[in-house]
């Protein structure tokens, strides 16, 4: 079939179904994924469900009373689509680039024509920028829509080296024979200057977060679709969703996550495990066992380098009231953290672990009872507090930045106090990894220690370091609603 026939059927696009339809024929057919038409449609969808919800409901929806949905006409996706190729192909003149791969001359070339495509005077950190949808009705894009475009118009150069690398809070691309280039294509952060062209080195990304000290997600092509799904943001205002914008974004996500795209995806399972905490699927697994597989995820393919499979796990545990558990969590996120040096481009993360340290763990020891089950008694959340502690005092040092304050210091003084006195007994401290001589003489220390930790403050029988789960049975406070993170 000529061009577009295959995706001409699915089209006018009616209801959510019509969509995945759309995008499974795209992922299993063998032409290959066309992004900038993908980019288009949902970027054409979310536009209807959140900016513009003044359109038509078919004659289907509105008997049956479906959840409203725009109808969408193959004329209009293949204008914009058409437009993309025009403006990339007429702006790059392959005559002057010869090889088979990517070069970083012609990467830094297609990046400039996605960033001159830009107007100056926009608002770069709103919602709805990260389609080509945006840049080609509104000429504006967010960072990781800068990123993606540059990718889909490789795509339309007939380049399939050039694909999309993802940190937890910047994108860039690795491109060439072996993969093993990198550039910088689009903007960080305010204030910033860019640094397009320029390779990501391991010098740069070396104990960097922004770089995931040299473990990025890099992108196969289903999964940069998985990213521009990710990216979809179903928001009509600050405390508004539109329900079927969320449920497009969950099926797409789940029909990526079934064909195995997810797998190297830590930060897409959070976001349908988010999306699944908010409206659960019937027949899918809960979300505790979509945030298990992102931790596992970045365990196998990212040596563990990265943070939020563990905030967005904890974040999740501590909706639920599961404190003990979201406690063991944010002591994991960090673990991971203590080995970065913080910089000022990390402001992202910053305010992860203070809104966890300022905000979530006091709310939790304040609404700790008497209650003998509660967390003031129990040792393995005292050792996860202060590792949890440790952590982000081991990321400050060596760092060039600050991070700790007297916010922080009032904040530790609160928690730590919540818990109680004896049990503060129990908990044996080992410098990490490392065996001083001192700590075999206090070994008999360590067992008048342990004689004396067998019973906790309600006589009941503890493990006094014996790591076990322990289920929280009553929820300590309200229930608020996943917090959606500025994307890139
Ligand atoms: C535990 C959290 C605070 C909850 N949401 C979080 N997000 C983190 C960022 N999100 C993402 N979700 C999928 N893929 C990507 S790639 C990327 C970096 C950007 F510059 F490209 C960000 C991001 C989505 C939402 S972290």
């Amino acid at each position: 079939m000529a061009g577009f026939d295959l995706e001409k059927q699915h089209f006018p696009l009616q209801k959510i179904q019509d969509v995945v339809d759309l995008f499974r024929g795209q992922l299993t057919r063998d032409g290959g994924i066309d992004l900038s038409l993908l980019s288009i449609i949902l970027g054409t969808i979310e536009n209807a469900l959140t900016i513009n919800r003044s359109h038509t409901v078919s004659k289907e929806n509105e008997t049956k009373l479906q959840p409203i949905f725009p109808v969408i006409e193959w004329e209009t996706i293949e204008a914009l689509h058409t437009k993309f190729v025009t403006i990339i192909k007429s702006n790059v003149d392959l005559s002057k680039y010869p090889e088979k791969f990517a070069t970083r001359e012609l990467v830094k070339r297609v990046s400039d024509v996605i960033w001159g495509g830009l107007t100056r005077a926009f608002y770069k950190d709103r919602a709805h920028l990260q389609s080509l949808y945006s840049f080609l009705t509104g000429n504006k894009l967010d960072c990781f829509g800068v990123a993606i475009g540059v990718v889909a118009a490789f795509q339309v150069l007939g380049y399939s080296d050039v694909h999309l690398a993802l940190s937890e809070d910047h994108a860039w691309v690795v491109f060439g024979e072996n993969q093993d280039q990198s550039a910088e294509v689009t903007w960080h952060g305010k204030g910033n200057e860019d640094k397009r062209g320029q390779p990501i080195s391991e010098t740069v990304s070396a104990k960097h977060w922004l770089y995931l000290n040299g473990y990025p997600v890099v992108c196969s092509i289903e999964m940069e679709v998985a990213a521009l799904v990710s990216a979809a943001n179903p928001s009509i205002t600050a405390s508004i969703d539109s329900v079927e914008m969320g449920s497009l974004q969950q099926e797409l996500l789940w029909l990526l996550h079934d064909m195995g795209h997810l797998a190297k995806y830590p930060m897409a399972l959070g976001n349908l495990a988010d999306l699944e905490e908010i409206c659960e699927t019937p027949g899918r697994p809960p979300p505790l066992n979509l945030l298990t597989e992102g931790v596992q995820s970045a365990e196998q393919y990212y040596k563990n380098q990265h943070i939020y499979p563990y905030t967005y796990l904890g974040g999740h545990l501590y909706r639920i009231g599961d404190y003990r558990k979201a406690l063991k969590a944010w002591a994991c996120a960090s673990d991971v953290i203590k080995n970065y040096d913080y910089n000022r481009e990390d402001e992202e993360i910053y305010k992860e672990f203070i809104e966890i340290a300022n905000d979530l763990l006091p709310n939790v020891m304040k609404h700790v009872s008497l209650d003998p089950e509660s967390l003031r008694f129990d040792t393995e959340a005292y050792a996860n507090f202060l590792r949890f502690y440790d952590g982000i005092c081991q990321w400050e040092e060596g760092s060039p930045t600050p991070v700790l304050h007297t916010v922080w210091a009032k904040q530790f003084v609160f928690s730590l106090g919540k818990f109680d006195s004896r049990i503060r007994k129990c908990v044996q401290i080992h410098a990490d990894g490392v065996e001083d001589e001192s700590s075999s003489s206090d070994s008999n220390s360590e067992d008048e220690n342990e004689e004396n930790c067998d019973v906790n403050a309600n006589g009941i029988v503890k493990d006094s370091l014996v790591v076990k789960d322990v289920i929280v049975k009553k929820p300590c406070g309200r229930k608020p609603k996943a917090k959606r993170r500025r994307f890139g």
